[in-house]
């Protein structure tokens, strides 16, 4: 996950290649729910790992519900049998709706049936999610209920007992979210000593969701019976949860909504594969892909994965009632930039009282990239855009903003002209671990760019200048990779050592280069599968690696593994000849300084707190002659380049340098 500032996104050109969706939070949270509340142990497979499930995860824990993470991945959950272990908790519950409206339920008719107090709280936007018509459901059946804050808003003290009285129709509105009806079903089955009859008022929206509902429901053992509008829904007598041991959860299908548009809109020749739904799938939001092919995307569906390319380009404009896919709709208004006309998506009041006020932020944001958009109390219209202005795209915490959002950069392919493309920034992408935490991981791995649009920040400069942590910091401000090239210069010498190869002699050296098995990973440098990096801090080592980096074929043979390293989304590059040799088009290229005072104080702190003896003087003398060789080379002499900003970091805190280069760095981007 990217926990930074803002990411920002390369102009992308194309799609292809397979995903693999996280598990369905709509599935997820109720499974849990459901196994939490049964008797005994159910095994769940796949389920979505991200802040949604963690809340209620916690949460069922708090009640006494033992979580069991087993070897191969499966959660085995024992359930409370619908007794909570504990009179009284504090629960928070994030910024799920399929926690909090759920667990209101349920903790309601627990603390009417068997006493107790529990409060559900939070954050700041849950408390501005309405849940009042819930509230209202519970209250009527005899349930005590305070709202701590504003009246119709959690968070919520839920205290008991209290006597319920369960022979009359529960009513309960459905036009505002459909997660009150849901909340009602599966609770209810904890007091069905009667038939209880659930009564919606108001058009129930969001219907697939209570789909969801009812087909998990019965695969706890509770059949619902409903009439045909939707209206009336009874909890037969005598229902309980039965766990049915082992569960497997679904992929995401409105996570799938991001990997369809990318098909749509980028995979013109491979096309993008999306495991985990399909036609088999419960989710209402694979009725997304409906939507996808009115506008043009051509998809071939097995059961439980998608294939999805470019048909209809530009796309095809689209009036559609999104009722049905409240959440997946969401990405059709970033497609619509894109189609032939402008796009009105219907029946969607449910987007204001979500993450964020999705209308509001949809209609804010597109706007930003200079699009024209009209919006209304429960529409939104979107005209296409032709001529894209980069824009900082606020994500209001809203995972799917981000998400969608991320579809604006391929803005490039509307038009053929090179450099027409612009990026896209994506402020604070981690909200997106509301549902996708590893989201953008998933798209750089599925999608192109031109390598000249892939930024590369160079960081050049002398041995102990202190190169390595301003590479680290600026590009994990960034969420960019490094190039520690120094590292390949340094594995190289001692592979070639190794091999009893003489340093001296450059072909025999880059010879070897092509053969080496060379992997860097989570901070360690592997080769041939042995972790070396220790070997590669060595003084030794940095030695081999100055002796082998004076020959030409050896540089040579390192150039393209170089190269190779600039992926998105960007790339920090540390060495000597970054900015000179590698990556001479570099649009921010720094030269590192420090007296050799300044380093030989660092290289000598740093050894000490290795507990390694080292005498300031000689390494001092030792890094002048490093130096004077440095420079002196004939192959890539070590040098700033001509557009270079030297940085003499002598003075300076590793803090204060990263601020300077990732100042230097704004003034740079088109935001
Ligand atoms: O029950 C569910 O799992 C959900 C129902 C929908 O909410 P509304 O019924 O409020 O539209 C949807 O937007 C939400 O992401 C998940
Ligand atoms: C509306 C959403 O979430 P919640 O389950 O919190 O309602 C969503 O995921 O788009």
């Amino acid at each position: 996950m990217y926990k930074i500032p803002f990411l920002d996104l390369p102009p992308l050109r194309g799609a292809a290649g397979t995903v693999v969706l996280p598990g369905s939070k709509s599935i997820s949270n109720r499974v849990l729910l459901l196994a939490g509340l049964s008797d005994g142990v159910t095994r769940v497979h796949d389920l979505l790992a991200s802040d949604d499930t963690r809340v209620m995860l916690a949460a069922l824990q708090e009640l006494g519900c033992k979580l069991d993470r087993q070897a191969d991945g499966v959660l085995a959950v024992t359930g409370i049998g619908g007794r909570p272990r504990t009179e009284a908790a504090k629960l928070f519950l994030g910024n799920a709706g399929t926690a909090m409206r759920p667990l209101t339920a349920a903790l309601a008719l627990l603390a009417a049936t068997q006493g107790g107090s529990f409060e559900l709280s939070g954050v700041p936007r849950m408390h501005e999610r309405p849940i009042g018509d819930l509230v209202d459901a519970l209250r009527g059946l005899g349930c005590d209920i305070a709202c701590l804050g504003q009246e119709g808003y959690p968070p919520l003290r839920l205290s008991g007992p209290a006597r319920l009285t369960l022979d009359a129709p529960v009513r309960v509105r459905g036009d505002v979210s459909s997660q009150f009806l849901t909340a009602l079903l599966l609770a209810l089955p904890l007091v069905a000593t009667n038939d209880v009859v659930i009564e919606v008022t108001g058009e129930l929206i969001s219907k697939p969701y209570v789909h969801i509902t009812l087909e998990l429901l019965a695969h706890f053992g509770v059949q619902v019976r409903r009439d045909d509008d939707w209206q009336r829904f009874v909890i037969p007598a005598g229902s309980r949860y039965r766990s049915p041991g082992e569960v497997h959860i679904e992929g995401d299908a409105s996570s799938a909504s991001y990997f369809v548009a990318l098909g749509a809109i980028a995979a013109a020749d491979a096309p993008v594969r999306i495991e985990g739904v399909g036609s088999a799938s419960v989710q209402g939001d694979v009725r997304f892909l409906e939507a996808a092919q009115a506008m043009g995307a051509r998809v071939e569906i097995g059961a439980n994965w998608l294939e999805v390319r470019r048909g209809a380009w530009p796309l095809r404009a689209l009036d559609l009632d999104c009722n049905h896919i409240p959440d997946a709709a969401m990405t059709l208004a970033v497609m619509a930039l894109y189609a032939d006309g402008p796009t009105t998506l219907r029946n969607i009041a449910s987007w204001r009282v979500k993450e964020t006020d999705r209308i509001a932020a949809m209609a804010a944001e597109l706007r930003k990239l200079d699009a024209e958009v009209e919006e209304g109390p429960d529409w939104l219209r979107v005209h296409p855009l032709k001529a894209w202005r980069p824009a900082s795209i606020h994500t209001y915490d809203d995972h799917r903003v981000a998400m969608c959002f991320s579809l604006a950069a391929f803005n490039g392919l509307q038009d053929d002209r090179r450099g027409a493309a612009v990026p896209v920034r994506i402020l604070d992408p981690q909200c997106v671990a509301k549902t996708f935490p590893d989201y953008f991981e998933t798209l750089f791995g599925v999608v192109r760019a031109e390598i000249e649009d892939i930024p590369v920040i160079t960081i050049d400069g002398p041995t102990a200048s202190g190169k390595g942590t301003l590479t680290d910091e600026v590009a994990k401000a960034l969420g960019y990779h490094v190039l520690d090239s120094g590292a390949l210069y340094r594995v190289t010498g001692l592979a070639a050592s190794r091999a009893g190869i003489d340093l001296d002699d450059g072909e025999a050296v880059a010879a070897l280069v092509p053969t080496l098995e060379l992997r860097f990973q989570d901070g360690q440098a592997l080769l041939d599968g042995e972790d070396v990096s220790a070997d590669l801090r060595l003084e030794a080592t940095g030695l081999m690696a100055s002796q082998v980096g004076a020959h030409p074929a050896v540089r040579r043979a390192l150039h393209q593994l170089q190269l190779d390293f600039r992926q998105l989304p960007g790339l920090v590059a540390d060495g000597r000849d970054m900015g000179t040799a590698i990556f001479p088009a570099a649009p921010l290229k720094v030269f590192l300084t420090a007296s050799a005072a300044t380093r030989a104080e660092r290289r000598h702190k740093q050894l000490i707190s290795k507990g390694l003896s080292a005498n300031i003087e000689g390494l001092r003398a030792d890094l002048e002659a490093r130096d004077a060789r440095d420079k002196g080379r004939s192959a890539s002499p070590l040098q700033a380049a001509a557009d270079a900003i030297e940085l003499d970091n002598s003075a300076q805190t590793i803090e204060q340098s990263r601020d300077l280069v990732l100042s230097w760095w704004r003034d740079r981007r088109p935001f």
